[in-house]
């Protein structure tokens, strides 16, 4: 999921470096805001997204499955981004999707600020204009949002029927999503959507197995019940974005904190993605496709061949603009190690092994809380050591 919060002097200063009369972009990735010089000679790195065909991805052939996880793999190892067409989503669940979103943001502040994110231990619900700042340069991020996620007790996700336990973990006390209760049609109308992305996204799960030449099932025990986190936007029209690298943002620069994350666009252009020279390249929606992307779960696991790709949002158009992230990470039990065949284990370094085996739950709770210091659980724990932070912590 987007991240990071960090306060405008924890950003390293061009001036700390040699070369001040060159250009910086900063972005956040890790728990860190950071930044990537601007090269002034013509990007030998990507300028434009590449689109996936999956039209074949059920295919009873496994060399035509192998041939669409090789272009999914080219694509992660370039660019980190990777549209994908004929993914089986309805156009019509895509289209009722769009208006329930446009709905949903229309009605009252009252109505929204009583599902407020500040009232749910997991950092679930809604968000108010400006209330992160992924950007400290800026005033805030110009849009707002509602999150939802994995849960165990909500009936529509199904915890016992899809991993087989005969009920929730013992330390749940309450649902990880909170819902306004004045707007029914919300919860059902967004589990609608849920119902299709989740299941498409544990397929590209098995494509990207096969991409790293792994049995299409050998990622199938990380994502029994994944942590997942569907995350509805709206940024309204901010003409400010267009003047300076500083003004008006609708999301700041950042990489997601997810392993894969698949955004559905409306028709207003407004992502923007940084490539390897510090050059934004457009990512502009293209009709029936969804726009995807490498997080920074999966780029640990790849030991950094698929990078994480920083990229931001703003909305010169005039226009709202909605999109929907579906974020998936691997369920917090896990224990994410880097895949053998992404490092070499010889003596001369080449390509070391450049990450840690590490608990997902773990670094999960270490990269949420600290992005959201004002929140009552991350006030709640502000005296526990982080070496003693647990998933749990967003349970109950
Ligand atoms: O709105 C978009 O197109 C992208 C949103 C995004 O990058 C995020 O929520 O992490
Ligand atoms: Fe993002």
């Amino acid at each position: 999921m987007a991240e990071v919060l960090a306060p405008a002097s924890s950003i390293t200063q061009p001036s700390a470096v040699p070369g001040q009369d060159k250009k910086y972009v900063y972005f956040h990735s890790g728990s860190e805001a950071t930044y990537r010089e601007v090269s002034d000679k013509p990007s030998s790195s990507f300028t434009s997204i590449p689109t996936v065909d999956l039209a074949d991805l059920d295919s009873g052939s496994l060399e035509t499955r192998q041939w669409i996880a090789r272009e999914i793999s080219d694509a992660c190892s370039k660019c980190g981004f990777f549209y994908i067409k004929n993914h089986g989503v309805p156009e019509a669940v895509i289209q009722q999707t769009f208006s329930l979103l446009r709905r949903f943001f229309a009605l009252d502040h009252d109505v929204k600020m009583e599902a407020h994110v500040q009232k749910n231990p997991a950092i679930r619900g809604y968000e108010p204009m400006l209330e992160t700042n992924l950007d400290p340069r800026t005033k805030g991020d110009i849009k707002e949002a509602f999150t939802m996620g994995d849960c165990y007790l909500e009936p529509e996700q199904d915890y016992t029927g899809k991993t087989g336990a005969p009920g929730p973990p013992p330390h749940v006390t309450q649902p990880q999503n909170i819902w306004p209760s004045a707007a029914p049609w919300w919860r059902e109308g967004l589990y609608a959507y849920y119902a299709h992305v989740l299941p498409l996204s544990l397929k590209l799960v098995r494509i990207f197995a096969l991409g790293f030449g792994l049995d299409e099932n050998a990622f199938d025990s990380m994502f029994r019940f994944p942590i997942t986190g569907m995350r509805p936007l709206h940024y309204p029209p901010t003409p400010g974005a267009s003047s300076t690298e500083e003004g008006d943002v609708g999301l700041g620069a950042h990489s997601d904190f997810s392993w894969l994350t698949l955004v559905l666009q409306d028709d207003v252009p407004a992502l923007e993605v940084l490539n390897q020279d510090g050059h934004w390249v457009d990512a502009p929606p293209a009709p029936g496709t969804f726009v995807c992307n490498v997080g920074q779960y999966l780029e640990r696991q790849s030991n950094g061949r698929y990078p994480a790709t920083v990229h931001r949002v703003r909305n010169k158009t005039g226009r709202e603009r909605y999109s929907l992230p579906f974020f998936l990470t691997p369920g917090p039990e896990v224990d994410l190690e880097v895949l053998p065949s992404c490092y070499d284990d010889d003596d001369d370094q080449a390509n070391p092994k450049r990450y840690d085996t590490i608990n997902v739950g773990d670094l999960y709770i270490r990269r949420v809380l600290p992005a959201r210091k004002k929140h009552p659980t991350s006030t709640r724990y502000r005296d526990v050591p982080q070496g003693q932070w647990s998933y749990s912590m967003l349970l109950s």
